[in-house]
C-alpha cells in the first residue's frame, strides 16, 4: 500500500543505506545526493525537528554522510543514540577485541572479503564474493559464539556481530519518550532486514513501517526504490509548508 502524506502529527525515522544513499561496492562509496540532503532538511524543519535517522553505520558516518545536517541519530543499530544534544551509547561488548582478531584473520585468508570495525559491533562484508556467505556466517558464529550479550545479524551482502540490545525498535521507543518525538504518530522508513524491528516498533506505537523496495516485511506501506521516497518526501515537506504558510 502507498503511504499517505505526513502531517504534523507525525513524525519519521529514516534508515540511510538502500533508503537515502544507493548501495554502493563498498561502504565508504556510498553517497546521499544533494537532493535529497535537501528535503529529509525541509522536512526535519517542517516537522518541528521530529525526524531521525536510525542506521547501522556508527553516528560519526551518518553526520559526514548527510553533512551539513546534524539531526537526530541512533548508530549502530541503535548502541548510539543522540537526541536533544545528548549522545548515549551501550557499553562497548566484552570480548569485541578478540573477535575482531579472528575475523581480521579470515578476512586476509578470503580475497574480496572485507571487514568494517565499530565501536559496537563487526562486519564482515561479502558483495565482491557472495559465494562465501555461508563460511562468513560459520566463521563469525565460531568467532563470537564465547561471549554473551552478541547476536548475529544479516544484512545487504553482510554478516554482523553487535549487542543484542542494540535494534532499531530499541532506538524507536527510546526516541519517542523524547520531545519533539513523544506524543506523535511514528513511521519509519527501510529498505533492509534490519530494517524490520523499526517497522514493528512504529506500528507498535500507532504508526506505520514503510519498505522501501521489495521484498516480504512486516510494514504496512512500500514505495518501489530511492527516488519514489525522495518524491514522497518532497510532497510530504510542500504539504506541511503550505498548511504553515497558511
Ligand atoms: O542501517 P543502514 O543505514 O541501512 O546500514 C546498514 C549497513 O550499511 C552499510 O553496508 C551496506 O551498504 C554498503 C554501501 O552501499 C554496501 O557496500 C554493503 O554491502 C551494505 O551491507 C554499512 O557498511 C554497514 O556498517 C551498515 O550496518
Amino acid at each position: 500500500m502507498l503511504p499517505p502524506l505526513l502531517s504534523k502529527r507525525h513524525c519519521l525515522f529514516l534508515d540511510l543505506d538502500g533508503t537515502l544513499a544507493q548501495i554502493a561496492a563498498r561502504p565508504e562509496l556510498a553517497r546521499v545526493e544533494g537532493e535529497m540532503k535537501h528535503e529529509v532538511a525541509r522536512l526535519h524543519g517542517a516537522l518541528d525537528g521530529a525526524l531521525a535517522i536510525v542506521s547501522g553505520r556508527p553516528i560519526s558516518q551518518i553526520d559526514a554522510m548527510l553533512a551539513p545536517l546534524h539531526l537526530p541519530a541512533a548508530g549502530v543499530h541503535g548502541a548510539e543514540r543522540r537526541a536533544g544534544g545528548t549522545t548515549e551509547a551501550l557499553p562497548v561488548p566484552e570480548g569485541l577485541g578478540d573477535i575482531e582478531r579472528a575475523l581480521q584473520r579470515f578476512a586476509d585468508r578470503h580475497e574480496g572479503v572485507l571487514l568494517e570495525k565499530k565501536a559496537h559491533a563487526l562486519c564482515l562484508h561479502f558483495r565482491a564474493r557472495p559465494e562465501l556467505e555461508s563460511i562468513v556466517h560459520k566463521a563469525m558464529e565460531e568467532a563470537a559464539a564465547p561471549y554473551a550479550g552478541l547476536t548475529l545479524m544479516k544484512g545487504k551482502m553482510v554478516m554482523e556481530v553487535k549487542p543484542q540490545a542494540a535494534t532499531k525498535g530499541a532506538a524507536v521507543h527510546a526516541f519517542m519518550a523524547l520531545s519533539p518525538f513523544a506524543g506523535r504518530i511514528p513511521v519509519f522508513a527501510g529498505d533492509d532486514v534490519t530494517d524490520e524491528d523499526g517497522f514493528k516498533a512504529a506500528q507498535e506505537l500507532g504508526g506505520a513501517g514503510l519498505k522501501i523496495g521489495s521484498g516480504k516485511t512486516a510494514a504496512a506501506w512500500r514505495l518501489d526504490d530511492i527516488a519514489a521516497l525522495r518524491r514522497w518526501l518532497a510532497q510530504s515537506a510542500d504539504g506541511l509548508e503550505k498548511a504553515e504558510a497558511r
